[in-house]
């Protein structure tokens, strides 16, 4: 059966300042076209490189910041207080910096097992969805990075999570990446999103990048790496490289 086709735009900015600006345009777009059409912008925020590129240019853009709700698309089972926190590195960087309160961030409840933590999770998203009964959630916009081994949010190559087709929210404990023990949203909540912009930048992503490349261009299969495995099929795929990440 074929596959229907993905709507794919794919953008290279000359340094990782200027991946930043445009990511933070995309959002102001995205913030006013759903908060117009729905009254409210929900966002999923990912760890690791890209939580600077958002701290950084996302607090000068004009929105209406009280529409907006702010998820993880993964996140570490470890406390707020931990460098390793994704929630609390977002709370740093746009809290003071913008009219954002932390109410507004879906917090994982990092104390719990994260077993408890994927369903408590879960069930969070179904409140903010307003829908408790719906099969899978429409999220605005979802902001994933791509680690070097092709893994993003924490759904790592060849991990049985990438076959999870029910769960909207899943617990890893052991990624290979540190910490072992993480929550994740599942790929068809990933793949359900209006838009889902993969955010790659530096030159050692760049060998992963052309492999991704040719994956993402052909029919999705079993040994592709997770981040190719993104296809909102029901909205947009956003490829944003820096000039190293897409040297070829
Ligand atoms: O561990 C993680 O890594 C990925 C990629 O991080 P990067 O620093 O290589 O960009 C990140 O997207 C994910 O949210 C995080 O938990």
């Amino acid at each position: 059966m074929s596959q229907p086709t993905l709507k794919i735009v794919e953008k290279v900015l000359g340094s990782k300042d200027e991946l930043a600006k445009e990511l933070a345009q995309l959002i102001e777009r995205a913030a006013a076209e759903a908060i117009k059409d729905r009254g409210l912008f929900t966002i999923g925020l990912s760890g690791g490189s890209l939580i600077k590129f958002v701290c950084n240019e996302v607090p000068s853009i004009t929105t209406d910041w009280s529409s907006w709700r702010l998820l993880l698309c993964d996140e570490r089972m470890v406390p707020l207080t931990s460098p390793d926190s994704t929630l609390a590195a977002y709370i740093d960087g746009l809290v003071s910096a913008t009219p954002l309160t932390q109410q507004q961030f879906l917090a994982v409840d990092t104390d719990k097992t994260a077993a408890e933590a994927a369903t408590l999770y879960e069930q969070k998203i179904r409140e903010l969805c307003g829908d408790s009964s719906a099969s899978l959630p429409v999220l605005d916009l979802l902001l994933l990075g791509v680690g070097p081994d092709g893994h993003t949010a924490s759904l790592f190559p060849g991990h049985p999570l990438l076959g999870e087709k029910t769960a909207w929210v899943a617990a890893i404990t052991d990624s290979p990446k540190p910490p072992p023990s993480r929550v994740t949203l599942t790929l068809p909540v990933i793949n359900s999103a209006r838009c889902c912009v993969l955010a790659l930048s530096g030159a050692e992503k760049a060998d992963m990048i052309k492999r991704l490349r040719r994956e993402r261009d052909s029919p999705v299969c079993a040994d592709h790496l997770p981040a190719s495995m993104v296809r909102p099929y029901n909205g947009e795929l956003v490829w944003l490289l820096d000039a190293a990440a897409a040297a070829v």
